[in-house]
């Protein structure tokens, strides 16, 4: 009759039977119903826990954990190494969601073949889902090899950050018409290449709506404006746990850094005054 309290990390549902994972066919039939969905950033085991909870249906193991876990200015400086056991403690973490595994710069730009060996890493080591990968017409061969192979892809165009150094720096991509032609094509043949969804970071709105209309596969936005069949924002953003200047595509949903600036206080206050630990917190 005793009832056993769920162990550490094994979920807010303890004994309830595993909801069904999200799968990708569901995402082109939520794209021909016309229907929105969001994807977040993940890296670890309670904001995967609660996006997943939240009904947030892909989750993003983003390079950017580079820049939003790893402490590093841009998101160049990741590993594979590094990325793996965080995507590992997502897909752990979440129950319900797909889990895309953003492959990091320098680990499948040499070739189809290094493409494929990275991303069978992050299916065998992590239990990902899918990869995503940035770019278009170098990585198309790369994108057939994997999908051919049997590992789904999430495409990325627009404003590519592996590429910031021969972008220019964080711009908005497709603006002149050639751009915006040449972004159509791209998207075209990523998706002709097998990919499932493509990310549009940072093009004009007009330029992601024509693409949405074009593809058949979803496309998931972060600063394309609103006509994308879904919108991406790094977690840490979205809540408002980084401080600083923001991207102006992000929309701050909660400010999870002011909570902690009040609450490492309070606990810095309450061990100086003594009033931490009392009577209750002892044995
Ligand atoms: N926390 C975080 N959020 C992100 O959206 C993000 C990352 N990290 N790391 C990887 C890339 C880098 N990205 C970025 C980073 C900065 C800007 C930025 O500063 N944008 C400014 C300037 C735009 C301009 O000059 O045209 C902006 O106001 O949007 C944009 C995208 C998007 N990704
Ligand atoms: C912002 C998304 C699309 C991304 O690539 C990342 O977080 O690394
Ligand atoms: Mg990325």
């Amino acid at each position: 009759m005793s009832e056993t309290p769920a162990p550490y990390g094994s979920g807010a549902g303890g004994a309830a039977p595993a909801p069904r994972r999200v799968r990708i066919p569901h995402l082109m039939e939520l794209k021909e119903r016309g229907e929105r969905w969001a994807m977040l950033t993940a890296y670890e085991q309670y904001a995967a826990e609660i996006f997943d909870r939240a009904g947030i249906p892909v989750l993003l193991v983003g390079d950017s954990a580079s820049n939003n876990v790893y402490g590093n200015a841009t998101s160049l400086p990741v590993t594979v190494d590094e990325l793996i056991p965080l995507a590992r403690a997502v897909v752990r973490s979440a129950r319900r969601a797909l889990v895309v595994a953003d492959l990091p710069f320098g680990s499948y730009q040499a070739s189809p073949e290094q493409a494929f060996l990275t991303s069978a890493r992050f299916m065998k080591e992590a239990g990902a889902h899918a990869v995503k990968l940035e770019g278009g017409r170098p990585v198309l061969p790369a994108i057939a090899k994997l999908v051919e192979s049997g590992v789904p892809v999430m495409g990325h165009l627009g404003f590519t950050p592996q590429s910031e150094h021969a972008l220019g720096g964080y711009r908005v991509q497709g603006r002149e018409s050639d751009a915006a032609k040449r972004l159509v094509e791209d998207a075209l043949a990523v998706q002709d290449a097998g990919a499932f969804a493509v990310v549009l970071e940072m093009v004009p709105a007009a330029v992601a709506q024509e693409v949405t209309a074009t593809l058949r596969v979803p496309t998931i936005g972060i600063g394309a404006g609103p006509h994308c069949d879904a919108q991406v924002l790094v977690w840490q953003d979205f809540a408002g746990l980084r401080t600083g200047p923001m991207p102006r595509f992000v929309k701050q949903y909660a400010n999870l850094a002011s909570v902690l600036d009040e609450a490492a206080q309070a606990f810095a206050r309450d061990v100086v005054e003594g009033t931490f630990p009392g009577d209750e917190h002892s044995f």
